[in-house]
């Protein structure tokens, strides 16, 4: 204690100060942050496993080369590991315009892959990114700006060049020498009748084959496996084949205690060249929009718990060319946002197509056995060894027809041959091993599709899907029967919603036809409104349609969309699944065989135009359908208009009271043909309905 002066030379109690030879612990700490990261790094590389990807393209005039491209580089730009994925193009056109795109897009790629990462750009699809807002947005970074202009340029150029070549139809002479694979295509008569060509056109094992950054590209092959005329070729079931295959020396033992020849034949394309332990398959029209879809794929196959009975894992299908009210109904948002997510808690849902990552193993036949394990890790070494031309010509030989003759390919092992929708059949025996799937809906859509843009399309889409799904039912897979005792009948349930779509068309046909006719004769099918029979009737419709439009709702459409689409299922049954019901029976009878028919990826200008202003295509030229729909459309206006006035002028006993409910039916279909009759009498352009081809 004291005063004045003193004061101010006490000592602090207590005094807190920083140590000396910070520096040196920063240093320090870094560096050990440093280390743990490369740790990380390395385990988490380590576990990874390798992960192969087929995109599928068919005919270079429906799927042009350009569109195929883009949904090569989306996947070949995945956040993943560049030396632990593959990227394969299955070319069904055997076309070598398309050959000229990848080899150009590998080109590109050098340059692509490296932006792609150091801006975390999304999609990862050129022709996707440079049409997004962001990207014409130049004021937000200016260094993202500069650099995106310039690749802009870059593909811009690529685009150009591919697309002459398209127009010109064949690759100019002074292009073709600059690389031998062209060669091949000397001997290519037709797209149905060609050798198999094989291009490994990136080889990920060669350590001077780098990005512009100096990073590890993906491998990148080109495949157009080996067609003839006398071999059928089984579409995109046959495609995928060539390419999957297994080498796996445990499974190998296991098959071949069962039958000795199998084990001879179950490599093919990729097993041989990259044997990756997951296979991701995605349509040529279908882009990677999220490119954290491949690791959100492998948290299910990697999940020590569950993840060993993993057998697939399905993204749902989505569109980025759906317009507002969605005028074909091609959303198919019930489908993914309510049907497939209740299969998952029965099972797993089923295997739709583009959009699945699968088990090497499972896709391959192998069966599921309790406590089953296989790790993601083990890889199989020293199993390409050859040079890259070695490599090629070994492989090669694996995409043969004659290569399958005989073998369980289409059969036990692969996708299953001879079905339309060899997607869900496929999926089903898988199931039926005992494997489960998941049905993953990240926020972010991990694929963007196409979706027809014209009614015909539409239309013949779904009746290659209704009529592959009621094969199923009428074969032995019948999911009652095959899946009897081996999925749980919630899942088997899940499965008929599809398998029972084409015989609706029976009813749906009945409505649209009878109650119409009936009206006009004035002769009543349902009870008097006054009746006490009438109120089951006003139950069920109003409730069944009240239950789909709040559903609809909920997921997020609109009340014009819902219209639609009632107008869409009416079209599809009426047609599309009529048409499924007589093929599925003359293949019944031996008749005929189904084929499929390819969904056109690309509409002319003024066809994209009535597109976008929700006008529906009919598309002047008269097929069966639309004649079924046009004259369904007139019968029920003719009738409702006949109908009222026999009522009005009291020819009907009680006449409102006694036709109430037939003359709601007629009248609803004529409300929901509104656009056919618009389409008929008062359209001039070219996707009206011609009412002289009636
Ligand atoms: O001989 C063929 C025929 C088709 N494809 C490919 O198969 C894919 C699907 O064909 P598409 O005409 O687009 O049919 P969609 O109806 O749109 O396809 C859905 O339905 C098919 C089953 O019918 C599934 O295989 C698809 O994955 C699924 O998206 C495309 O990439 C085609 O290139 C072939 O590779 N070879
Ligand atoms: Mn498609």
């Amino acid at each position: 204690m004291g005063g004045g002066g003193e004061e101010d030379e006490h000592l602090p109690l207590f005094e807190t100060k920083a140590m000396k030879g910070r520096l040196v612990y920063r240093v320090f700490s870094v560096t050990i942050f440093i280390g743990i990261c490369l740790i990380l790094a390395y385990r988490y590389k380590d576990e990874l496993p390798c992960v192969d990807i087929f995109v599928c393209t068919a005919d270079p005039k429906i799927e042009p080369p350009i569109l195929a491209i883009n949904t090569v580089l989306s996947v070949m730009a995945y956040n993943y590991p560049p030396e632990k994925l593959s990227v394969y193009l299955s070319d069904d056109g055997g076309s070598d315009l398309t050959f000229y795109a990848l080899l150009k897009a590998s080109v590109f790629s050098k340059q692509w892959i490296p932006f792609c990462k150091k801006f975390n750009i999304e999609p990862r699809s050129p022709a996707a990114y440079f049409s997004t807002t962001e990207s014409k947005c130049a004021s937000l970074d200016p260094v993202l700006s500069q650099e995106s202009a310039a690749i802009k340029k870059l593909y811009k150029a690529m685009e150009d060049q591919i697309e002459t070549a398209t127009k010109l139809g064949h690759i100019p002479e002074d292009i073709q020498t600059k690389h031998t694979g062209f060669s091949e295509w000397a001997s290519v008569t037709s797209q149905r009748d060609h050798q198999s060509i094989l291009q490994i056109i990136i080889d990920g094992r060669d350590s001077n084959t780098v990005d512009a950054d100096g990073c590890a590209l993906p491998t990148l092959v080109y495949l157009s496996r080996e067609k003839r005329p006398n071999h059928p070729h089984y579409f995109k079931a046959g495609a995928m084949n060539a390419l999957v295959g297994i080498l796996d020396f445990l499974y190998l033992q296991f098959q071949s205690a069962r039958n000795n020849q199998l084990s001879v034949v179950q490599l093919r394309v990729s097993s041989k060249i990259s044997n990756g332990q997951i296979i991701l398959n995605v349509d040529c029209d279908m882009y990677s929009n999220n490119s954290d879809a491949v690791k959100d794929a492998l948290c299910f196959f990697m999940d020590e718990q569950k993840g060993n009975e993993i057998a697939y894992v399905q993204f749902p299908q989505n569109f980025n060319n759906i317009t507002k009210n969605d005028i074909y109904g091609s959303k198919i948002d019930v489908i993914t946002k309510v049907e497939l997510p209740g299969c998952d808690g029965h099972g797993g849902p089923l295997y739709i197509g583009t959009g699945c990552f699968h088990r090497r193993e499972s896709l391959c036949g192998k069966k599921y056995e309790t406590g089953y394990k296989f790790d993601m890790k083990k890889r199989i070494e020293g199993k390409v060894k050859e040079s890259v031309n070695e490599l090629e010509e070994t492989s090669k030989v694996l995409a043969n027809c004659s290569y399958e003759e005989g073998t369980q390919w289409g059969k036990e092992m692969g996708l299953k041959y001879g079905c339309p929708v060899e997607d869900v059949i496929t999926g089903l025996s898988i199931q039926c091993r005992g494997w489960k799937s998941i049905f993953f809906c990240p926020e972010r859509a991990a694929f963007l599709g196409i979706a027809p843009t014209t009614l015909a399309q539409m239309l013949v889409q779904h009746k290659r899907w209704a009529e592959g799904d009621f094969q199923i039912l009428l074969s032995k897979y019948c999911p009652f029967i095959m899946g009897h005792g081996r999925i749980s009948l919630g899942l088997q349930m899940g499965y008929s919603i599809y398998c029972l779509w084409a015989p609706n068309c029976l009813p749906t046909l009945c409505y649209l036809i009878l109650p119409p006719l009936y009206l006009l004769k004035g002769i009543a099918l349902f009870p008097k409104i006054t009746s006490p029979w009438f109120i089951p009737y006003a139950f069920v419709i109003v409730a069944a349609n009240a239950y789909y439009l709040a559903e609809f709702m909920w997921r997020g459409g609109t009340l014009k969309g819902w219209w639609n689409d009632q107008r869409a299922w009416m079209f599809k049954r009426t047609t599309s699944y009529l048409f499924a019901v007589i093929d599925t029976s003359f293949n019944l009878l031996g008749l005929s065989s189904s084929g499929f028919d390819v969904t056109a990826k690309v509409s002319e200008q003024d066809v994209s135009e009535r597109y976008e202003k929700e006008i529906m295509e009919f598309g002047s030229s008269l097929s069966g359908m639309l004649t079924i729909i046009a004259t369904l459309a007139l019968l029920n206006l003719f009738c409702l208009v006949g109908g009222l006035k026999r009522i009005t002028l009291n020819l009907v006993d009680s006449g409102f009271e006694t036709m109430f409910l037939q003359v709601l039916v007629c009248g609803t279909a004529v409300a929901i043909n509104l656009p056919v009759y618009q389409a008929l009498f008062f359209r001039k352009d070219k996707g009206r309905l011609p009412i002289s081809g009636l």
